[in-house]
C-alpha cells in the first residue's frame, strides 16, 4: 500500500496518540492545534485522511472552518471524538457526514486510555463506517503489533458504545470512591450495559456491536481505570468534591458530564429509561449526594431481568 498522508486535527492526548500511531507505521502525518501557528487549510492539504480528535466542544467549529475547502473526493474523515452535540444530539461522525456528504467517514473507537497506547502497551479498536473500503484503508494505516485494529459495519453503534460509556465510567468512579466492592460494580457496569443498548438500540445501532470492543471493551476498560478522566470525575464526587473543583484540576476532557445532560434530554423526549444515567445527572447538577443516588438504584421497583 501506497503510504497516506494523514491530517490529524487536535494535538490533545487523543490526537497526539493517533499521530504516533500513525507516523510509526511510516505515514506522513501533520498534525494540527488551535494553539499552534499552522493553519486548518495547510494541515489538511493533499491529506488522504483526516482524523478528528476534538472534544466534543470544538467539533461543529472545526468542521465549519474547513467545510468550505476543496478535497478529493475519495478523501476519508476520521472521527475519534465520544461525544454528542447538545443543541442538535447528533453524534460526531453525523455532523462530519452532513458536512461532506460524498466523503467516506469512519468512526474510531475502542478500549484506548492513550497513556496506556502511548506507553507502547497492547491494544485493540474499532473502525467503522458503511463504507466498508474506506473502513479497510484506516485499519491498515493504524495496525500494528501493539495496535490491533478491527473494521466494524455498524459506526452509529461504535459511536455511542463509546460515547454513552463515559456516563456509565462516571457512576463506577463514583462506586469505587465509595468502596462498595465488587459485587455492586459487576452489578453497575452489567445494568450500565444494558442501559447503553436500551438508549443505542433506540438511536439505530446493532444490539452485537455493544458486545463488542467499542462497547463492552471499552466499558470495561473506562470503568475500571484510574487513568479515564470520566472514572476520576466519579470517584472525586464520591469522595465530597463538587464538579466544579473537579473539572478546575482535571487533565484533559471528560466527555461524560456533557453526554449526561443530552441524554437525559434525549431519554426523556423518547420515553426511554435510563436509571443510571438520571442518578449520574442528579449527582452532577448536586441534586444528591453519592450515598443518595445509590440508594435511589437499590431501592427501584424490582423487576425481571430484562438485557436491553
Ligand atoms: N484520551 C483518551 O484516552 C481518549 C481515547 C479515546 C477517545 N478519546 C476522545 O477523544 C476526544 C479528545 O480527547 P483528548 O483526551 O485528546 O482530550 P484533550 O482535552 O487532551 O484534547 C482535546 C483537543 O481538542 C481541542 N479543542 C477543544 N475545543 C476546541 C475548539 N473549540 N476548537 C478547536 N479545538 C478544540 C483541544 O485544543 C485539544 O487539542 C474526546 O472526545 C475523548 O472522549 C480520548
Ligand atoms: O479518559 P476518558 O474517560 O475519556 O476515557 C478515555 C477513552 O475513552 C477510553 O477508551
Amino acid at each position: 500500500m501506497q503510504p497516506k498522508l494523514v491530517a490529524v486535527l487536535g494535538a490533545g492526548a487523543w490526537g497526539s496518540t493517533l499521530a504516533n500511531l500513525a507516523t510509526a507505521t511510516g505515514h506522513t502525518v501533520s498534525l494540527w492545534s488551535r494553539h499552534l501557528d499552522r493553519s486548518l487549510a495547510e494541515t489538511v492539504e493533499g491529506a488522504d485522511i483526516i482524523v478528528s480528535a476534538i472534544s466534543m466542544k470544538g467539533v461543529r467549529s472545526v468542521v465549519e472552518q474547513i467545510q468550505s475547502l476543496s478535497f478529493a473526493p475519495e478523501t476519508i474523515f476520521l472521527t475519534a471524538t465520544k461525544g454528542l452535540e447538545p443543541m442538535t444530539t447528533l453524534t460526531p461522525a453525523q455532523i462530519w457526514q452532513a458536512a461532506f456528504p460524498h466523503h467516506p467517514i469512519v468512526v474510531l473507537c475502542g478500549p484506548n486510555l492513550s497513556k496506556e497506547v502511548q506507553q507502547g502497551l497492547p491494544a485493540a479498536t474499532v473502525v467503522a463506517s458503511t463504507n466498508i473500503t474506506a473502513a479497510e484503508v484506516v485499519q491498515t494505516v493504524f495496525s500494528s503489533h501493539r495496535f490491533r485494529v478491527y473494521t466494524n459495519s455498524d459506526p452509529i453503534g461504535v459511536e455511542l458504545g463509546g460515547t454513552i460509556k463515559n456516563v456509565i465510567a462516571i457512576a463506577a468512579g463514583v462506586c469505587d470512591g465509595l468502596h462498595l466492592g465488587t459485587n455492586a460494580k459487576a452489578a453497575l457496569v452489567t445494568r450500565g450495559l444494558t442501559e447503553i443498548i436500551r438508549i443505542g438500540v433506540a438511536w439505530g445501532a446493532k444490539i452485537e456491536t455493544f458486545y463488542g470492543l467499542s462497547g463492552l471493551g471499552d466499558l470495561l476498560a473506562t470503568c475500571n481505570s484510574p487513568l479515564s478522566r470520566n472514572y476520576q470525575v466519579g470517584y472525586q464526587l464520591a469522595q465530597g468534591k463538587t464538579l466544579a473543583e473537579i473539572l478546575e484540576h482535571l487533565e484533559g476532557t471528560a466527555e461524560g458530564v456533557n453526554t449526561t445532560q443530552v441524554l437525559i434530554a434525549k431519554a426523556h423526549q423518547q420515553h426511554i429509561s435510563v436509571p443510571i444515567t438520571t442518578q449520574v445527572y442528579r449527582l452532577l447538577q448536586a441534586e444528591i449526594t453519592p450515598r443518595q443516588a445509590l440508594e435511589e438504584l437499590m431501592l427501584r421497583d424490582i423487576k425481571p431481568e430484562y438485557n436491553f
